[in-house]
Protein backbone atom coordinates (compact mmCIF):
# COMPACT_ATOMS: atom_id res chain seq x y z
CA UNK A 1 0.00 0.00 0.00
CA UNK A 2 1.23 3.46 -0.73
CA UNK A 3 0.93 6.54 1.36
CA UNK A 4 0.37 8.47 -2.31
CA UNK A 5 -3.05 7.26 -2.08
CA UNK A 6 -3.64 8.89 1.04
CA UNK A 7 -7.22 11.19 1.12
CA UNK A 8 -5.64 15.12 0.58
CA UNK A 9 -7.38 16.61 3.22
CA UNK A 10 -4.88 14.31 5.77
CA UNK A 11 -1.88 16.50 5.86
CA UNK A 12 1.36 15.61 7.40
CA UNK A 13 3.38 18.44 8.38
CA UNK A 14 5.97 19.79 10.95
CA UNK A 15 4.91 23.19 10.31
CA UNK A 16 1.09 22.39 12.33
CA UNK A 17 0.89 26.18 12.64
CA UNK A 18 1.15 27.00 9.04
CA UNK A 19 -1.18 24.30 7.97
CA UNK A 20 -4.14 25.08 10.66
CA UNK A 21 -3.56 29.18 9.49
CA UNK A 22 -4.80 28.18 6.08
CA UNK A 23 -7.72 26.70 6.88
CA UNK A 24 -8.61 28.91 9.73
CA UNK A 25 -8.42 32.02 7.09
CA UNK A 26 -11.34 30.37 5.36
CA UNK A 27 -13.55 31.11 8.48
CA UNK A 28 -15.26 34.20 9.33
CA UNK A 29 -13.94 36.36 12.24
CA UNK A 30 -14.74 35.21 15.60
CA UNK A 31 -16.50 31.73 14.09
CA UNK A 32 -13.20 29.88 14.88
CA UNK A 33 -13.18 27.67 18.34
CA UNK A 34 -10.91 25.33 19.38
CA UNK A 35 -11.46 21.79 22.09
CA UNK A 36 -8.55 20.28 23.88
CA UNK A 37 -7.92 18.59 26.90
CA UNK A 38 -5.48 19.08 29.98
CA UNK A 39 -2.27 17.38 28.71
CA UNK A 40 -2.61 18.29 25.29
CA UNK A 41 -3.56 22.05 26.07
CA UNK A 42 -0.22 21.91 27.96
CA UNK A 43 2.54 19.83 25.69
CA UNK A 44 1.12 20.76 21.83
CA UNK A 45 -0.83 23.90 21.88
CA UNK A 46 2.34 26.14 22.49
CA UNK A 47 2.87 24.96 18.89
CA UNK A 48 -0.06 26.97 18.00
CA UNK A 49 -0.61 29.46 19.61
CA UNK A 50 0.26 32.48 17.23
CA UNK A 51 -2.17 31.03 15.16
CA UNK A 52 -4.66 31.27 18.49
CA UNK A 53 -4.14 34.52 18.98
CA UNK A 54 -3.74 36.09 15.43
CA UNK A 55 -7.36 34.71 14.74
CA UNK A 56 -8.78 35.24 18.61
CA UNK A 57 -10.26 31.74 18.62
CA UNK A 58 -11.89 31.01 21.61
CA UNK A 59 -11.06 27.60 23.49
CA UNK A 60 -12.09 25.42 25.66
CA UNK A 61 -11.01 22.20 27.44
CA UNK A 62 -12.28 19.16 28.91
CA UNK A 63 -11.16 16.68 31.44
CA UNK A 64 -8.60 13.97 29.84
CA UNK A 65 -9.31 9.92 30.12
CA UNK A 66 -11.50 7.52 28.59
CA UNK A 67 -14.33 8.26 31.40
CA UNK A 68 -14.29 11.61 30.34
CA UNK A 69 -15.38 10.69 26.85
CA UNK A 70 -19.12 10.77 27.72
CA UNK A 71 -22.21 12.97 26.93
CA UNK A 72 -21.53 15.08 30.39
CA UNK A 73 -18.17 16.13 28.13
CA UNK A 74 -20.19 16.81 24.95
CA UNK A 75 -23.09 18.63 26.75
CA UNK A 76 -19.77 20.85 28.55
CA UNK A 77 -18.67 21.84 25.18
CA UNK A 78 -22.36 22.32 23.60
CA UNK A 79 -22.72 24.90 26.28
CA UNK A 80 -19.19 26.89 25.48
CA UNK A 81 -20.14 26.90 21.66
CA UNK A 82 -23.72 27.86 22.39
CA UNK A 83 -23.08 30.97 24.82
CA UNK A 84 -20.36 32.00 22.01
CA UNK A 85 -21.93 32.16 19.19
CA UNK A 86 -20.76 28.86 17.17
CA UNK A 87 -23.05 28.85 14.24
CA UNK A 88 -22.95 26.41 10.73
CA UNK A 89 -20.01 28.28 9.20
CA UNK A 90 -17.92 27.88 12.53
CA UNK A 91 -14.98 25.44 12.68
CA UNK A 92 -14.20 23.28 15.51
CA UNK A 93 -10.56 22.33 15.69
CA UNK A 94 -9.75 19.49 17.61
CA UNK A 95 -6.36 18.64 19.54
CA UNK A 96 -5.75 15.83 21.37
CA UNK A 97 -5.59 12.05 21.28
CA UNK A 98 -8.40 9.88 20.14
CA UNK A 99 -10.70 10.55 23.03
CA UNK A 100 -10.57 14.51 21.62
CA UNK A 101 -10.78 13.70 18.45
CA UNK A 102 -14.20 11.14 18.70
CA UNK A 103 -15.69 13.10 20.89
CA UNK A 104 -14.73 16.67 18.96
CA UNK A 105 -16.14 15.35 15.52
CA UNK A 106 -19.27 14.29 17.42
CA UNK A 107 -19.76 17.76 19.28
CA UNK A 108 -19.46 19.23 15.85
CA UNK A 109 -21.23 16.85 13.93
CA UNK A 110 -24.26 17.44 16.25
CA UNK A 111 -24.07 21.31 17.09
CA UNK A 112 -26.77 22.88 14.86
CA UNK A 113 -26.71 19.81 13.23
CA UNK A 114 -23.35 20.42 11.98
CA UNK A 115 -20.57 22.66 11.53
CA UNK A 116 -16.74 21.88 10.12
CA UNK A 117 -14.20 20.57 12.07
CA UNK A 118 -10.33 19.71 12.21
CA UNK A 119 -8.57 17.23 14.24
CA UNK A 120 -4.58 17.79 15.14
CA UNK A 121 -3.89 14.11 16.44
CA UNK A 122 -1.34 14.18 19.46
CA UNK A 123 -0.81 10.43 19.67
CA UNK A 124 -0.02 8.08 18.25
CA UNK A 125 -2.78 5.88 18.40
CA UNK A 126 -4.75 9.07 16.95
CA UNK A 127 -2.58 9.91 14.02
CA UNK A 128 -3.02 6.38 12.68
CA UNK A 129 -6.77 5.79 13.29
CA UNK A 130 -8.98 7.76 15.73
CA UNK A 131 -8.83 10.68 14.27
CA UNK A 132 -9.11 9.82 10.44
CA UNK A 133 -12.02 8.30 8.65
CA UNK A 134 -15.05 9.69 10.47
CA UNK A 135 -15.70 7.36 13.46
CA UNK A 136 -17.44 9.85 15.81
CA UNK A 137 -18.83 8.93 19.55
CA UNK A 138 -18.87 8.89 23.23
CA UNK A 139 -19.22 5.93 25.15
CA UNK A 140 -22.77 5.29 26.95
CA UNK A 141 -24.32 2.60 29.45
CA UNK A 142 -20.56 1.24 29.96
CA UNK A 143 -20.60 0.44 26.51
CA UNK A 144 -17.68 2.12 23.90
CA UNK A 145 -18.77 4.05 21.05
CA UNK A 146 -22.57 3.60 21.33
CA UNK A 147 -23.89 6.84 20.76
CA UNK A 148 -22.33 8.37 17.59
CA UNK A 149 -22.45 9.05 14.02
CA UNK A 150 -20.54 8.67 10.79
CA UNK A 151 -18.66 12.08 9.75
CA UNK A 152 -15.21 12.92 8.31
CA UNK A 153 -13.45 15.73 9.13
CA UNK A 154 -12.51 18.43 6.81
CA UNK A 155 -9.20 17.83 7.58
CA UNK A 156 -6.46 16.09 9.88
CA UNK A 157 -2.72 17.35 10.54
CA UNK A 158 -0.51 15.33 11.39
CA UNK A 159 2.39 16.48 13.19
CA UNK A 160 5.26 13.50 14.45
CA UNK A 161 6.87 15.95 16.42
CA UNK A 162 3.70 15.94 19.13
CA UNK A 163 4.74 11.75 19.50
CA UNK A 164 7.89 12.81 22.01
CA UNK A 165 5.98 13.26 25.15
CA UNK A 166 3.55 10.46 24.70
CA UNK A 167 4.76 7.22 27.32
CA UNK A 168 5.58 4.13 26.59
CA UNK A 169 2.25 2.92 27.07
CA UNK A 170 0.61 5.38 24.85
CA UNK A 171 2.94 4.73 22.29
CA UNK A 172 2.24 0.61 22.48
CA UNK A 173 -1.64 1.65 22.40
CA UNK A 174 -1.13 3.23 19.25
CA UNK A 175 1.48 0.72 17.80
CA UNK A 176 -1.43 -2.00 18.74
CA UNK A 177 -3.92 -0.43 15.57
CA UNK A 178 -0.85 -0.56 13.53
CA UNK A 179 -0.31 -3.83 13.81
CA UNK A 180 -3.80 -4.53 13.03
CA UNK A 181 -3.75 -2.80 10.02
CA UNK A 182 -0.38 -4.63 8.40
CA UNK A 183 -2.69 -7.94 9.61
CA UNK A 184 -5.91 -6.60 7.77
CA UNK A 185 -4.25 -5.55 4.79
CA UNK A 186 -0.18 -5.16 4.40
CA UNK A 187 2.06 -7.59 4.75
CA UNK A 188 4.82 -5.57 4.26
CA UNK A 189 3.32 -3.25 7.13
CA UNK A 190 3.40 -6.02 9.73
CA UNK A 191 7.21 -7.02 8.89
CA UNK A 192 8.08 -3.71 8.90
CA UNK A 193 7.08 -3.34 12.42
CA UNK A 194 7.78 -6.41 13.67
CA UNK A 195 11.33 -4.88 12.55
CA UNK A 196 10.91 -1.65 14.56
CA UNK A 197 12.61 -1.27 17.83
CA UNK A 198 9.96 -0.67 20.24
CA UNK A 199 12.93 -0.04 23.14
CA UNK A 200 14.51 2.53 21.45
CA UNK A 201 12.16 4.89 19.47
CA UNK A 202 13.49 6.55 16.20
CA UNK A 203 11.09 9.49 16.10
CA UNK A 204 13.15 10.55 12.67
CA UNK A 205 11.59 7.08 10.65
CA UNK A 206 8.02 7.09 12.32
CA UNK A 207 6.73 9.77 9.91
CA UNK A 208 6.81 6.92 7.18
CA UNK A 209 5.58 4.18 8.70
CA UNK A 210 2.61 5.68 9.89
CA UNK A 211 1.97 7.02 6.41
CA UNK A 212 1.69 3.09 5.85
CA UNK A 213 -0.47 2.63 8.52
CA UNK A 214 -2.42 5.82 7.27
CA UNK A 215 -2.85 4.49 4.05
CA UNK A 216 -4.14 1.15 5.27
CA UNK A 217 -6.78 2.98 7.37
CA UNK A 218 -7.80 5.46 4.60
CA UNK A 219 -7.68 2.62 1.88
CA UNK A 220 -10.54 1.08 4.02
CA UNK A 221 -12.15 4.61 4.93
CA UNK A 222 -12.66 5.58 0.94
CA UNK A 223 -14.25 2.20 0.12
CA UNK A 224 -16.84 1.53 2.76
CA UNK A 225 -16.99 4.91 4.93
CA UNK A 226 -20.59 4.05 6.51
CA UNK A 227 -19.15 0.59 7.31
CA UNK A 228 -20.98 -1.97 5.33
CA UNK A 229 -18.82 -3.78 4.08
CA UNK A 230 -14.64 -3.78 3.72
CA UNK A 231 -14.72 -1.18 6.18
CA UNK A 232 -15.24 -3.79 8.96
CA UNK A 233 -11.37 -5.31 8.33
CA UNK A 234 -10.61 -2.07 10.56
CA UNK A 235 -12.34 -3.71 13.20
CA UNK A 236 -10.49 -7.12 13.63
CA UNK A 237 -10.14 -7.32 17.29
CA UNK A 238 -12.63 -5.20 18.55
CA UNK A 239 -15.20 -7.27 18.97
CA UNK A 240 -14.13 -9.47 21.88
CA UNK A 241 -11.17 -5.95 22.67
CA UNK A 242 -13.58 -4.07 23.32
CA UNK A 243 -15.50 -6.14 25.53
CA UNK A 244 -12.18 -5.96 27.47
CA UNK A 245 -11.68 -2.72 27.81
CA UNK A 246 -15.38 -2.36 29.23
CA UNK A 247 -14.87 -4.80 31.49
CA UNK A 248 -11.53 -4.01 32.89
CA UNK A 249 -13.06 -0.40 33.44
CA UNK A 250 -15.72 -1.52 35.09
CA UNK A 251 -14.57 -3.70 37.21
CA UNK A 252 -11.68 -1.46 38.35
CA UNK A 253 -8.27 -1.97 36.53
CA UNK A 254 -8.65 -0.14 32.94
CA UNK A 255 -6.58 -0.76 30.03
CA UNK A 256 -5.45 1.49 27.01
CA UNK A 257 -7.54 0.83 24.28
CA UNK A 258 -4.78 -0.86 21.93
CA UNK A 259 -3.64 -2.94 24.69
CA UNK A 260 -7.63 -4.04 24.35
CA UNK A 261 -7.14 -4.43 20.59
CA UNK A 262 -4.09 -6.58 21.37
CA UNK A 263 -6.01 -9.24 23.49
CA UNK A 264 -8.95 -9.22 21.74
CA UNK A 265 -6.86 -9.85 18.15
CA UNK A 266 -5.09 -12.88 20.03
CA UNK A 267 -8.62 -14.55 20.52
CA UNK A 268 -9.81 -13.56 17.43
CA UNK A 269 -6.66 -14.68 15.76
CA UNK A 270 -7.69 -18.13 17.49
CA UNK A 271 -11.44 -18.09 16.24
CA UNK A 272 -9.25 -17.12 12.41
CA UNK A 273 -7.56 -20.40 13.06
CA UNK A 274 -10.46 -22.53 13.72
CA UNK A 275 -12.64 -20.90 11.01
CA UNK A 276 -10.65 -19.51 8.25
CA UNK A 277 -7.56 -21.36 8.35
CA UNK A 278 -5.03 -18.95 9.38
CA UNK A 279 -1.84 -20.42 10.67
CA UNK A 280 -1.57 -22.54 13.77
CA UNK A 281 1.97 -21.80 13.79
CA UNK A 282 1.58 -18.28 13.32
CA UNK A 283 -0.96 -17.61 15.92
CA UNK A 284 1.16 -19.63 18.49
CA UNK A 285 4.48 -16.65 17.66
CA UNK A 286 1.98 -13.72 17.17
CA UNK A 287 0.57 -14.49 20.34
CA UNK A 288 3.76 -14.96 22.13
CA UNK A 289 5.38 -12.18 20.41
CA UNK A 290 1.84 -9.73 21.15
CA UNK A 291 1.94 -10.56 25.43
CA UNK A 292 6.24 -10.30 25.63
CA UNK A 293 5.85 -6.63 24.69
CA UNK A 294 2.38 -5.82 25.89
CA UNK A 295 1.67 -8.00 29.18
CA UNK A 296 -1.52 -10.03 29.71
CA UNK A 297 -4.75 -9.41 31.06
CA UNK A 298 -5.95 -11.77 33.32
CA UNK A 299 -8.96 -13.41 32.75
CA UNK A 300 -10.88 -16.75 34.65
CA UNK A 301 -13.61 -18.67 33.61
CA UNK A 302 -16.04 -16.55 35.87
CA UNK A 303 -15.38 -13.88 33.44
CA UNK A 304 -16.60 -15.47 30.11
CA UNK A 305 -20.47 -14.70 30.41
CA UNK A 306 -19.82 -10.88 31.45
CA UNK A 307 -17.37 -10.64 28.28
CA UNK A 308 -19.76 -12.54 25.62
CA UNK A 309 -22.69 -10.30 27.19
CA UNK A 310 -20.45 -7.18 26.41
CA UNK A 311 -19.77 -9.41 22.96
CA UNK A 312 -23.44 -8.69 21.76
CA UNK A 313 -23.90 -5.31 21.58
CA UNK A 314 -21.10 -4.83 18.89
CA UNK A 315 -21.97 -3.26 15.88
CA UNK A 316 -21.12 -5.53 13.09
CA UNK A 317 -23.76 -7.94 14.47
CA UNK A 318 -26.40 -8.80 13.09
CA UNK A 319 -30.16 -10.33 15.27
CA UNK A 320 -28.69 -12.46 17.39
CA UNK A 321 -25.50 -13.75 15.36
CA UNK A 322 -22.14 -12.14 16.66
CA UNK A 323 -20.07 -11.18 13.76
CA UNK A 324 -16.91 -10.48 13.56
CA UNK A 325 -13.79 -9.85 11.01
CA UNK A 326 -10.92 -12.93 11.14
CA UNK A 327 -8.21 -13.23 9.29
CA UNK A 328 -7.23 -16.32 6.62
CA UNK A 329 -3.51 -15.21 6.06
CA UNK A 330 -1.76 -11.76 7.36
CA UNK A 331 -2.68 -9.36 4.70
CA UNK A 332 -6.58 -10.91 3.77
CA UNK A 333 -9.09 -10.90 6.12
CA UNK A 334 -13.06 -12.54 6.57
CA UNK A 335 -15.76 -10.82 7.25
CA UNK A 336 -19.42 -11.23 8.37
CA UNK A 337 -17.62 -14.42 10.57
CA UNK A 338 -20.45 -15.02 13.24
CA UNK A 339 -18.83 -17.70 15.78
CA UNK A 340 -21.08 -19.69 17.62
CA UNK A 341 -20.93 -18.82 21.63
CA UNK A 342 -19.22 -22.22 22.61
CA UNK A 343 -16.35 -21.48 20.00
CA UNK A 344 -16.23 -17.69 21.77
CA UNK A 345 -15.79 -19.60 25.40
CA UNK A 346 -12.77 -22.19 23.83
CA UNK A 347 -11.13 -19.26 22.22
CA UNK A 348 -11.43 -17.20 25.58
CA UNK A 349 -9.70 -20.30 27.29
CA UNK A 350 -7.11 -20.32 24.34
CA UNK A 351 -5.76 -16.69 25.61
CA UNK A 352 -6.65 -17.46 29.46
CA UNK A 353 -4.15 -20.31 29.75
CA UNK A 354 -1.10 -18.35 27.68
N1 LIG B 1 -12.71 6.95 15.77
C1 LIG B 1 -11.92 5.93 15.53
O1 LIG B 1 -11.84 5.43 14.40
C2 LIG B 1 -11.07 5.39 16.63
C3 LIG B 1 -10.03 4.51 16.33
C4 LIG B 1 -9.26 4.02 17.37
C5 LIG B 1 -9.50 4.42 18.68
N2 LIG B 1 -10.50 5.29 18.92
C6 LIG B 1 -10.74 5.79 20.29
O2 LIG B 1 -9.61 6.57 20.66
C7 LIG B 1 -9.49 6.58 22.07
C8 LIG B 1 -8.07 6.28 22.46
O3 LIG B 1 -7.24 7.29 21.93
P1 LIG B 1 -5.84 7.64 22.61
O4 LIG B 1 -5.08 6.40 22.82
O5 LIG B 1 -5.23 8.72 21.83
O6 LIG B 1 -6.30 8.10 24.04
P2 LIG B 1 -6.39 9.55 24.75
O7 LIG B 1 -6.97 10.55 23.86
O8 LIG B 1 -7.06 9.30 26.06
O9 LIG B 1 -4.85 9.91 24.97
C9 LIG B 1 -4.04 9.06 25.74
C10 LIG B 1 -3.26 9.87 26.81
O10 LIG B 1 -2.27 10.64 26.15
C11 LIG B 1 -2.36 12.00 26.61
N3 LIG B 1 -1.80 12.83 25.53
C12 LIG B 1 -2.42 13.30 24.42
N4 LIG B 1 -1.51 13.89 23.62
C13 LIG B 1 -0.32 13.81 24.25
C14 LIG B 1 0.99 14.23 23.92
N5 LIG B 1 1.29 14.81 22.74
N6 LIG B 1 1.98 14.00 24.81
C15 LIG B 1 1.72 13.37 25.99
N7 LIG B 1 0.50 12.92 26.34
C16 LIG B 1 -0.50 13.15 25.46
C17 LIG B 1 -3.79 12.19 26.96
O11 LIG B 1 -3.97 13.26 27.85
C18 LIG B 1 -4.13 10.85 27.58
O12 LIG B 1 -3.74 10.83 28.92
C19 LIG B 1 -10.47 5.54 22.60
O13 LIG B 1 -11.60 6.21 23.09
C20 LIG B 1 -10.82 4.74 21.36
O14 LIG B 1 -12.10 4.17 21.45
C21 LIG B 1 -11.28 5.78 17.94
O1 LIG C 1 -12.25 2.96 11.72
C1 LIG C 1 -12.86 1.93 12.00
O2 LIG C 1 -13.78 1.51 11.32
C2 LIG C 1 -12.48 1.17 13.20
O3 LIG C 1 -13.16 0.22 13.55
C3 LIG C 1 -11.24 1.58 13.93
C4 LIG C 1 -11.15 1.11 15.36
O4 LIG C 1 -9.76 1.02 15.66
C5 LIG C 1 -11.76 2.05 16.38
O5 LIG C 1 -11.46 1.62 17.68
C6 LIG C 1 -13.25 2.34 16.24
O6 LIG C 1 -13.60 3.43 17.05
C7 LIG C 1 -14.12 1.20 16.65
O7 LIG C 1 -15.42 1.51 16.27
P1 LIG C 1 -16.72 0.74 16.74
O8 LIG C 1 -17.63 0.93 15.57
O9 LIG C 1 -16.38 -0.70 16.98
O10 LIG C 1 -17.18 1.42 17.97
ZN1 LIG D 1 -9.51 0.71 17.80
Amino acid sequence: MASSKIHSNIIFSQKVADELEKIVRQFPAGKVFLLTEETPKRLCLPLIETVIARYQIKQTSIAGGETNKSIRSVEQVWEFLSKNGADRKSLLINIGGGMLTDLGGFVASTFKRGMAFVNIPTTLLAQVDASLGGKTGINFNGLKNEIGVFNEPDAVIINTNFLKTIDHDNFLSGYAEMLKHGLIKDPAHWDELMSYDLGDIDYEGLEEIIAHSVAVKDWHVQNDLTEKNIRKALNFGHTVGHAFESYALHSGRPILHGFAVVYGMIVELYLSAKRCGFSQDQLSEISAWLLGVYGKFEIEKSDYEALYELMTHDKKNEGSRINFTLITKIGEVAINEDCPKELIFEALDYYAKL
